[in-house]
């Protein structure tokens, strides 16, 4: 995985021009004054979902209009031949130079896709016809294809021709099958769905039902103001909904980040989200890389090394919760040692002795000092032997200065921040009890001892998330070890329900105790 957060993301699709077959609908589609389907400034319109122009399928005027051109055409001139491949290709892959496999890909090992190739299923012949690229991350490319069978658009996700990326690829198939169908078979828990998978050309190609934009494009869209209180509240409960899943089948997500969770198209015009990308996922006990997570969203104790499991998503999950109030990512660190820093800052406080005494890379961030440090003093009244270094320190150890970002918002602890954050006019009495709530919301997640942080089913009660009023603290109760099961599990006692429990799926057996 690569070393950024947000820098790792691709660049758009390169600029449409018209193919023969968009020039032959978007006439259809000016004859019958139907600006639907006339070509936009991004895409070509529904002309692209065909790549036959025998096949015709969409709005019945438009079919008739354009039903039979070919053969019109040839009826017209007999020397007319049309011929699909000779159109000319619009490349959305970037570099679209042959280099591997045939021509069929690119240097990077990406198959080259274009507007109108097909991708065929050829154990069940169906086709999905590419029509405009998604994203392309780490471990391949996403386009919006026209599924022929279902007449509809899904997301195929083309793995690179790699042997690590199709291993990985495989991972993300069986782990994303577990939790569609034994854990969420009735698609309420917020996770996508995995549609298809089959091999094209020595690419695994996954497709995956259509979602909308994703986190971090929608607080672009908002000129990274960050989102309304109510939506805030919406979309946490929403990923909380699907970590209590997730934990459950003991899957650890290992990159969850607003780029990974997208908007769902409206259901009775509610706002709705979903998490995607299982591509680095794991399962809880079979962990194999310590290099996980993306920098922003990385929890203290795979920076410094230490065994992890399921609460390294939660602490992502607090970032996100934040960077969606604020409009800013929480910990924007331009190198592990600044994120470091910042958590230390913005916290308040430092992970406990015993992590940094096993973990692996402490001696990359702290120095041992004996037991004097006032260290979590102020967070749990404790001292502690180590101290973080300076950036004096690295600097000697390493002969260069350790990379620090810059400051978007004013320095200094959580509560100050969410409550002094120049965006939000706060003069209503009850958002002010909503803010205390965020602010001690986070403190449950953005904690640095994992066996502290609170579980996604502990926070599914938390006052923010729940809506009552915010009366002091929350206390969570406490959770007996996870036992995976499936949809038949028990719950001791319900103190008011759940939303996921309420949807008939408890995936853990829990006990209280207030
Ligand atoms: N089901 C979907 N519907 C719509 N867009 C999608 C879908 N799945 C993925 N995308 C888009 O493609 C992008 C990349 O997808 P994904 O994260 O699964 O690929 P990746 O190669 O693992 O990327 P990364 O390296 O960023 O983790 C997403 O951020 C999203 O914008």
């Amino acid at each position: 995985m690569e070393e950024t957060g947000r820098e790792r993301k691709a660049a758009g699709p390169p600029p449409w021009a018209p193919t023969k077959s968009t020039v032959f609908r978007s006439y259809a589609a000016a004859v019958v004054g139907d600006r639907a389907e006339a070509p936009s400034a991004r895409g070509n319109g529904v002309a692209a979902r065909s790549s036959n122009l025998r096949a015709v399928r969409k709005r019945p005027i438009v079919a008739r209009l354009t039903r039979d051109i070919v053969q019109t055409f040839e009826k017209c001139n007999p020397e007319f031949n049309y011929v699909d491949s000779l159109n000319p290709k619009h490349f959305l892959t970037s570099p679209a130079v042959p280099v591997h496999n045939d021509g069929l890909d690119n240097a990077n090992s990406d198959l080259i896709l274009y507007v109108n190739l097909e991708l065929v299923n050829k154990k069940s012949d169906r086709r999905y016809i590419v029509e405009e690229m998604l994203g392309q991350g780490t471990f391949g490319q996403v386009a919006k294809c026209w599924d022929a069978e279902t007449n509809s658009y899904v997301a195929v996700k083309v793995i690179k021709n790699q042997p690590a990326f199709y291993q990985q690829a495989i991972m993300e198939v069986s782990l994303l099958s577990m939790l569609n169908d034994k854990f969420d078979p009735d698609d309420q828990h917020h996770i996508v769905r995995m549609l298809d998978f089959f091999p094209w050309k020595n690419h695994l190609c996954i497709t995956f039902e259509m979602l909308g934009h994703n986190l971090y494009e929608l607080l672009k869209k908002n000129n990274l103001r960050g989102l309304q209180l109510q939506f805030v509240r919406t979309f946490s409960r929403q990923i909380l909904d699907a970590l209590i899943v997730m934990k459950g089948a003991g899957i650890i997500h290992c990159d969850l980040k607003p780029e990974n969770i997208l908007i769902t198209p409206k259901v009775n015009s509610a706002a709705g989200v979903k998490v995607i990308d299982f591509g680095s996922a794991c399962m809880e006990g079979k962990t194999i890389y310590s290099y996980i997570q993306s920098r922003y969203y990385r929890s203290p104790e795979v920076l410094l090394g230490y065994p992890y499991t399921t609460a390294i998503d939660m602490w992502s999950f607090g970032c996100i919760v934040a960077e969606l109030y604020i409009g800013l990512p929480l910990f924007p660190g331009a190198s592990e040692y600044d994120v470091l820093s910042r958590m230390i800052e913005i916290v308040g406080g430092q992970p406990p002795d015993d992590l940094l005494r096993e973990a692996k890379n402490t001696r990359k961030f702290f120095k041992h000092v004996g037991s004097i440090y006032p260290g979590n003093e102020a967070h749990d009244g404790l001292c502690s032997s180590y101290r973080v270094l300076t950036e004096d320190e690295v600097e000697a150890r390493d002969s260069k200065k350790p990379k620090i970002g810059k400051w978007y918002f004013p320095r200094g602890r959580l509560d100050r921040l969410i409550f002094a954050y120049p965006w939000k006019n706060l003069n209503e009495e009850t958002e002010k009890e909503d803010c205390l709530a965020l602010v001690d919301f986070l403190r449950g997640l953005v904690e640095f001892d994992p066996n502290k942080r609170w579980s996604p089913l502990q926070a599914s009660y938390h006052p923010f998330i729940t809506g009552e009023a915010f009366t002091g603290p929350y206390e969570p109760f406490r959770e007996t070890p996870v036992i995976p099961v499936g949809r038949a599990a028990t719950v001791d006692h319900n103190p008011g329900g759940g939303h996921w429990l309420a949807a008939g799926l408890s995936p853990q057996v829990v006990s209280w105790k207030h």
